[in-house]
């Protein structure tokens, strides 16, 4: 019998090493396909038969496959068992229609949390003292900006943060706003335990949209979280409040958040994520109380090198030892592995 095979769908740019070693134990294969539909194509030609892992460095694979939906996974290769995701969000992944078909799926906790805290640390302090318009100001060559200047921003001290969504990303942030000398509240799925919570506020949703000056997101997208963040929440918020999004753009709805910015109930924003990336709503992009990024969350060296290890990993341990390392939370309920 030949060597298992796996497939690797976009491109391995650090943890090269790692991902070479693997040909010890296993023949690995790339797809010939440049676009989705030669994609399904080349699965259901049989040619990547045999394949039993496919491991899925996003975002450089997403050309090639784009939504793991129903269409999606029902082409890929009978013999495939695991999908290893090289990314902390999966909301890409139809997750169901995987367990459907006992193909198990990983994504990357964990090794994401610094880069992508820091990203909101940033966000947030950018929104509160309204860099944004400085920003703006100084690269149309007036200095300050207009005459009369913008109104002062605000320091993060004695300011409560509420956090929506506190897994890694969340505690990561949590530390870092304190060093800021914010107070955190979190609301979650489930209340931390007094050592994971580390002296954050457990408070309700409601609460917590009543209480934030500060309100950070944090949380996945699923059914359960889509547009989590609209009208009736903005009602609920402090006026003036600061809204800033790592998580995905999905969690909020945009057009209701612009409509907030417009009468003043938001003051300002820090995004990371959109709805329909790459487009960003144009009440949005004319803001100049809104700090944009372009999805940089994870965009440094070191952590897309442990975002590669991690994925490789999860990919060395399905073939030696048919588990993944960080099956999705999903499967771990449904499927009740690991
Ligand atoms: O957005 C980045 C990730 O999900 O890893």
């Amino acid at each position: 019998m030949g060597k298992p095979k796996i497939l690797l769908l976009g491109k391995i740019d650090h943890a090269t090493a790692s991902w070479n070693a693997l040909s010890d134990v296993a023949e690995l294969v790339t797809a010939q396909a440049k676009n989705r539909a030669e994609f399904i194509e080349e699965c259901t030609s049989g040619r990547l038969d045999g394949v039993v892992i496919i491991c899925d460095r996003a975002p450089s694979s997403l050309a090639v496959t784009g939504k793991y939906d129903e269409e999606l996974i029902q082409a890929l290769p009978k013999t495939l068992k695991f999908i290893c995701h090289n990314g902390a969000g999966y909301d890409n992944i139809n997750v169901s229609a995987c367990t459907a078909r006992s193909i198990l799926v990983s994504n990357c906790p964990n090794v994401v949390d610094d880069a992508t805290a820091d990203t909101a640390i940033f966000l947030i302090l950018a929104a509160l003292r309204g860099f944004n318009n400085g920003i703006m100001a100084i690269r149309n060559g007036t200095w300050k900006g207009a005459v009369p200047p913008p109104p002062l921003g605000h320091d993060p001290q004695g300011k409560v943060l509420g956090i929506l969504g506190m897994g890694g990303i969340g505690r990561n942030l949590k530390k870092k706003a304190e060093v800021f000398g914010m107070s955190v509240i979190y609301y979650n799925r489930k209340q931390l335990d007094v050592e994971q919570a580390d002296g954050a506020e457990y408070v309700s949703f409601d609460d917590l949209l009543a209480r934030s000056d500060v309100l950070s997101l944090n949380l996945p997208l699923n059914a359960g979280t889509r547009n989590i963040i609209s009208t009736p929440e903005f009602e609920k918020m402090k006026d003036g409040v600061v809204i800033v999004n790592t998580a995905r753009g999905g969690v909020m709805d945009e057009a209701a958040l612009v409509d907030a910015l417009n009468t003043g109930k938001v003051l300002s924003v820090g995004l990371d994520v959109y709805q329909q990336e790459p487009n960003i709503h144009p009440g949005l992009v004319s803001n100049p109380h809104v700090c944009l990024l372009p999805h940089m969350g994870t965009s440094t060296v070191e952590t897309k090198t442990k975002m590669e290890e991690w994925t490789i990993s999860n990919v060395r341990s399905a073939l030696e030892k048919g588990k993944l390392l960080s099956l999705v939370m999903e499967q771990v309920r449904e499927v009740g592995k690991d």
